[in-house]
């Protein structure tokens, strides 16, 4: 029996803290701010292309050196951005349920490993996870099933779900081959009907009866 989470919009809303880091990055540039909004809506492809999307929008493209110098810049603010970054209600007294149920558990984010073990031990989450795998770890990130497939062998064998809350994580499932429980109040850019899934929840006291349900 085996879960595996997505991180940022999913366990953690991060947004204001990654908005946070964009901006001190633009400034740097003395570029414009982005908003709160936009900033959702440029995570989910790890920090390269965030940083990227970040550009974009607020110099109206991307310039190879400013890109560069932003990418490197993001990455110092992002390590320390977890100050306003909350855990959505629920998260860990489900996790506590699924772990007495005998679910072994994963994370699988596309957040860079130095922000995402920052933000961990933020939360005293550093053992939480038996595996944690970052964007930068493998290769490949989501959406390639690579990373998420990598997680779950190191976990057993058994029942496989994967927990995330966008576009990404449901094209990374469904190349995966394993269910997708979609949590429907993170960063997802679409409607619910856009996006596969095999179960959705808005409230995370949900999530152990979704997982009940996969092995019965
Ligand atoms: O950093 C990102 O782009 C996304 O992170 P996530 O995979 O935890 O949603
Ligand atoms: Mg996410």
């Amino acid at each position: 029996m085996r879960i595996v989470f997505d991180l940022d919009g999913t366990l953690i809303d991060s947004a204001p803290d990654i908005a946070h880091a964009a901006n001190a990055v633009l400034q740097s540039e003395g570029l414009p701010p982005v908003t709160l909004a936009q900033t959702r809506s440029f995570v989910g492809n790890g920090a390269r292309v965030f940083v990227e999307r970040l550009e974009r929008a607020s110099a109206g493209g991307n310039a190879p050196d400013r890109t560069a110098r932003m990418r490197a810049r993001f990455i110092t603010e992002y390590e320390r951005a977890h100050g306003h970054t909350a855990i959505y209600p629920g998260v860990e007294a489900a996790i506590a349920t699924l772990r007495a149920q005998g679910w072994r558990i994963g994370l699988c984010t596309n957040k860079p490993m130095v922000p995402t073990r920052a933000v961990l031990a933020h939360f005293g989450w550093s053992d939480l996870f038996e595996t944690v795998l970052g964007g930068d770890s493998l290769p490949q990130m989501k959406p390639d099933p690579a990373p998420l497939h990598a997680v779950l062998q190191t976990l057993g064998d058994g029942p496989a779900l994967y927990v995330g809350d966008s576009e990404v994580d449901a094209l990374t499932a469904q190349a995966a081959d394993v269910p997708f429980a979609l949590f429907t109040e993170g960063y997802r850019k679409t409607g619910l009907d856009a996006i596969p899934h095999t179960e959705a929840f808005a409230d995370w006291s949900a999530l152990p009866a979704i997982a009940a349900r996969l092995i019965a």
